[in-house]
């Protein structure tokens, strides 16, 4: 493709040469000849000291800001042109959205702190359910009624992304949702996603690593209401949650189309809810009429991330009637308070992936009714991400559970004990088990009759990262392992 016919209309000072590229990449490791190599500011290093490697490599142009152009100048061949963007990262972007070129046609995406993943995976189920072949794409991969194939990241960088839209929208693919992490839409990886609408699911701690104040962290979502979303696309938040007015206050002032939901929404309005099992009956009144749904997922947190999916895949043009009768059908994501299995004793045992105070505090929250006897909880925390979060988290596990198990979540570069010690400051009662899979033996096998166990934190995942190394690793294996021995012995 052209040069200048990716790069046209994206306001860069000088016209760009009429020069065939052949693909388009910020990391000079997978620079092919003919590529364009984006330099970009990053968090740890400047691209542009890669600059040399990806000219070695067969690199024809250089995008970048003007930043990395002044650390560039004299040091470029003359027949490679350097392309100064404002941003380079959000040009990049949109350039790779016009090399792709092909999206599924109605795509729909959601923030927030908790239920990006939910919520993705429902309004996939339901647009299934209306008869589109649908796809979502977050923290679990991507997801097709084909299978899955897990990514990385929850939403991934600009360049695969747009190849993945495209190569969905080959397959046949024309609906999607998108999870949009605050990462993402702050570093404008989701730029030049054609969506009809976006939602936003509620606002806790996470990231503090990463974003400096909390108001950031919400600025960096409210991105997809203000920058992303176009003319004309819609809304959907429950005004029940906080920061939900900062959303709908961006919405007004752009005039886009607001769909609310909750017990304070006006579209789908929860008016009644009661527990059935593991099965929760939902009455919601909206204009077309109420209807009684009868939603086979456990937690309140759940409820809400049903009625947003409901509302994302509305608003993207479905029926009311077919949208709320499909959740009547709808699958949690995987390790998201998934039952994964019972002691012989009736205990019963659920993975979640609740790696952030406000969740594992809903998490707990949801289990509750269902425990009889006494509710433990075993949890640990990330490192390399927010120490701030720790001792919040063990407190949450105190607060809300019986028997609290700190143990190792992925330590990353850091010192275990260190990371344990801090979740413990928040929980000074709990048993300490570095080793997860002992952790969760120990658990399963103090299990009496009514008792409930919540193994939290890492949910779908199948490694333990240390330090460089991903060590084959599965909650759901090491629960299963536990329970197969306790029927043994
Ligand atoms: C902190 C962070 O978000 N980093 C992301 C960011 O990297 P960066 O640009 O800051 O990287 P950097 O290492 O400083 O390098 C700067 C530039 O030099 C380039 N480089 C680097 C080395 C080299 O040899 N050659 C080269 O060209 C890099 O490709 C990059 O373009 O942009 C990259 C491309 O989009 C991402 O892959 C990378 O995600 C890293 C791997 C990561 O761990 N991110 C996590 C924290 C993340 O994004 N998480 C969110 C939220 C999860 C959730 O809550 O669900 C997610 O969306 O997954
Ligand atoms: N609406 C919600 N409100 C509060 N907690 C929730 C909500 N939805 C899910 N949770 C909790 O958060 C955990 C993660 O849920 P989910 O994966 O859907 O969210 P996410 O926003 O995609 O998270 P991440 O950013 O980690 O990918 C769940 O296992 C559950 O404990
Ligand atoms: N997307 C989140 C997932 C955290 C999951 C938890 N298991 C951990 O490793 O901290 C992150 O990268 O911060
Ligand atoms: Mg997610």
């Amino acid at each position: 493709m052209h040069l200048d016919s990716l790069a046209a209309d994206l306001g860069l000072p000088h016209p760009p040469p009429t020069l065939s590229v052949s693909g388009l990449t910020a990391d000079s490791r997978q620079v092919r000849p003919g590529f364009l190599f984006a330099a970009l500011q990053g968090t740890a290093v400047d691209g542009w000291r890669f600059v040399p490697r990806a000219l070695e490599q067969g690199a024809v142009a250089v995008l970048t800001d003007a930043q990395g152009a002044a650390a560039l100048a004299g040091t470029m061949p003359d027949s490679v042109p350097v392309l100064v963007a404002q941003d380079a990262r959000r040009a990049l972007a949109l350039m790779a959205a016009r090399f792709y070129g092909r999206q599924p046609n109605t795509m729909v995406a959601v923030t927030g702190t908790s239920g990006k993943t939910s919520v993705a995976h429902f309004v996939r189920q339901i647009f299934e359910h209306a008869g589109h072949a649908s796809a979502s794409l977050g923290t679990i991969g991507t997801v097709t009624s084909r299978g899955r194939a897990y990514g990385g990241l929850t939403t991934p960088d600009p360049v695969s992304l747009h190849a993945e839209l495209a190569r969905l929208a080959d397959e046949g693919i024309t609906h999607a949702a998108l999870e949009a992490s605050s990462h993402g839409l702050e570093q404008h990886r989701l730029d030049g996603v054609r969506l009809v609408a976006g939602a936003f699911t509620n606002l806790g701690r996470d990231h503090m690593d990463y974003h400096a104040t909390e108001e950031d962290y919400l600025q960096a979502k409210l991105r997809l209401f203000r920058d992303l979303l176009p003319a004309g696309g819609s809304v959907v938040v429950d005004p029940g949650e906080r920061c939900a007015d900062r959303v709908l206050a961006v919405a007004r002032e752009r005039g886009l189309h607001i769909f609310t939901v909750g017990e304070r929404g006006a579209d789908l309005r929860l008016t009644g809810l009661r527990h059935s099992g593991f099965s929760q009956e939902l009455t919601v009144e909206t204009p077309r009429g109420d209807y009684k749904i009868s939603l086979p997922l456990a937690g309140r947190f759940q409820v809400s991330n049903a009625l947003i999916a409901a509302g994302l895949a509305i608003t993207a043009g479905e029926a009311t009637g077919a949208v709320l009768r499909a959740l009547e059908d709808l699958e949690g994501a995987p390790g998201r308070l998934e039952l994964v299995g019972r002691k012989a004793n009736g205990a019963l045992v659920f993975v979640d992936y609740a790696h952030k105070p406000d969740a594992l505090e809903n998490a707990l929250a949801a289990l509750r009714p269902f425990t009889c006897g006494r509710l433990f909880v075993v949890i640990g925390a990330g490192g390399d991400r927010d120490p701030g979060k720790r001792p919040l988290m063990g407190a949450a596990a105190a607060r809300h559970a019986d028997v609290v198990i700190v143990t190792d979540d992925n330590p990353r570069s850091e010192d275990p004990a260190a990371i344990r010690k801090a979740v413990l400051a928040g929980a000074p009662d709990a048993l300490e088990i570095g080793d997860r899979g002992a952790a969760i033996a120990e658990a399963v096998a103090r299990l009496e009759a009514g008792d409930v166990l919540c193994v939290a934190g890492k949910g779908h995942e199948t490694g333990q990262i240390v330090g460089d190394t991903v060590l084959p690793f599965s909650d759901h294996d090491a629960v299963r392992a536990a329970l197969d021995t306790g029927d043994k012995a």
